[in-house]
């Protein structure tokens, strides 16, 4: 029989440190079925990959958050990307990875660089200097970065991260944070359809070119916007978490911020690994499309929903050497901090410029970071998230 757990993943207490019951759903079993929410909960990373690979037996169309898009209303249409199978789900991808895939953004790559260097120098501009690294860098950075990319205008960015919070906070439970930001649902969706129109758009960046795949009838005209709504929904919260989340492993670990400062190109793995350690996306559903053998005698029944838990996978045990802690030398591919499979992250490439692009203009200007007072969580239904990590940056 399948182990029980009544635990609510999305409580504060769980919010404010995830561990412990990551530790617990893998250790009672491959499959857990967690009571409250009436979903069969996966921890271990065999059960998480198997499950993100398979999307014939568990699928995204009836959404990757706890409502049943079958039974329920989505909050906003659903994604062309995110919250569909095959064959929907593959020319909006083709398109999107043609946009922001590894060999598109070979020519942001110096200009991202000028970039980073630009803000460490504003940041260090009195020498040594005490900041809230979670305004200072991990948002300043992709909102210096991404809207451009985007060819968004400059006006109203600052609607970004609280349309991108809302929306991840919507995949979960109806609990007090998708309640906390229900009042600005309307105003925010609508600021961010309206720049999906194809005359907001900047020409040859991101969004026009993806209003260029329509002219050539690779995607159709109405679904242009919804592929350009992707990139504003899953382009900015995640990239700001995943820089906070790297920078406060350095900040706690100063003798692989010394080694990223001998070797700059570790900047890469260390951000990958960052993203394994922490986990910056922790959650995602999908729905069972028949009934799915897990292990022996174990099956998911037809149309309940699985959660999968990224965060335990990555630092389960049975996968990892010494899984909690945040090493330089660990290789950590197969991480599945992206994700797996045919939904695996299209814009893992952006993300990871963007981290290569600030810790090396940091590993080049600064000497030292630590912290520098209490930090703060954010807390969000399906981000890891900082609100505040308060950190003395000592000028090489
Ligand atoms: C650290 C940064 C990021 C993390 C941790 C992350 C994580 C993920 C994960 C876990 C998935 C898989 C979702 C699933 O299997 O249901 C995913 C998919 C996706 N991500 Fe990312 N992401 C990041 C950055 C980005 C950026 C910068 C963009 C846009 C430029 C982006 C766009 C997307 C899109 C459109 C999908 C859906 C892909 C599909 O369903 O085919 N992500 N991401
Ligand atoms: O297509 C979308 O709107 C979308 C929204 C959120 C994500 C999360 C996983 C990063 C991905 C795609």
């Amino acid at each position: 029989g399948v182990p029980t757990d009544d635990a609510d993943p999305f409580a504060p207490d769980v919010l404010e440190d995830p561990l412990p019951l990551h530790a617990r759903l893998r250790d009672a079993g491959p499959v857990v079925y967690l009571s409250r929410y009436d979903v069969y909960a996966f921890a271990r990373y065999e059960q998480v990959n198997a499950a993100l690979t398979n999307w014939q037996g568990f699928e995204s169309g009836a959404g990757v958050g706890l409502s049943n898009f079958r039974h329920e209303k989505p909050w906003r249409p659903p994604s062309l990307l995110l919250e569909a199978d095959p064959p929907r789900h593959d020319a909006p991808r083709r398109v999107l990875s043609g946009i922001v895939g590894a060999r598109a953004l070979r020519t942001l790559r110096e200009r991202w660089a000028a970039a980073a260097e630009d803000l460490v120098d504003q940041v260090l501009a009195g020498g040594s200097t005490e900041l809230d690294a979670v305004p200072a860098l991990a948002q300043a950075f992709p909102l210096r970065v991404f809207p451009d990319a985007v060819g968004l205008p400059p006006e109203g960015r600052e609607n970004l991260l609280p349309y991108g919070d809302h929306a991840f906070n919507a995949f979960g439970p109806s609990n007090d944070l998708v309640a906390k930001g229900a009042p600005r649902v309307a105003e925010l969706s609508a600021w961010v359809n309206a720049r999906c129109a194809r005359e907001e758009l900047a020409p040859d960046r991101f969004g026009a070119r993806i209003w260029g795949a329509a002219d050539r009838g690779e995607i159709t005209y109405e679904q242009a916007p919804l592929v350009v709504r992707s990139l504003l929904t899953a382009g900015v919260d995640t990239t700001v978490h995943g820089l906070g989340a790297v920078l406060y492993a350095f900040a706690t670990h100063p003798e692989h911020w010394a080694r990223l400062r001998s070797d700059p190109r570790l900047a890469r793995v260390a951000f990958d690994e960052a993203v394994r350690w922490e986990s910056p996306v922790q959650t995602f559903f999908r729905t069972a499309t028949t009934d799915v053998a897990i292990t022996d005698g174990v099956e998911v029944p037809a149309g309940r929903k699985i959660l999968m838990f990224l965060a335990a996978a990555n630092r389960d045990p049975r996968r990892w050497t010494d899984p909690d802690a945040f090493d330089l030398s660990r290789d950590p591919s197969g991480h599945v901090g992206f994700g797996m499979g045919i939904h695996q992250c299209v814009g893992q490439h952006v993300a990871r410029l963007e981290a290569e692009a600030l810790l090396t203009a940091l590993a080049r200007r600064v000497a030292t970071i630590e912290l520098a007072g209490p930090t703060r969580r954010h807390h969000n239904n399906t981000l890891r998230a900082w609100e505040s990590l308060p950190m003395r940056l000592r000028e090489a």
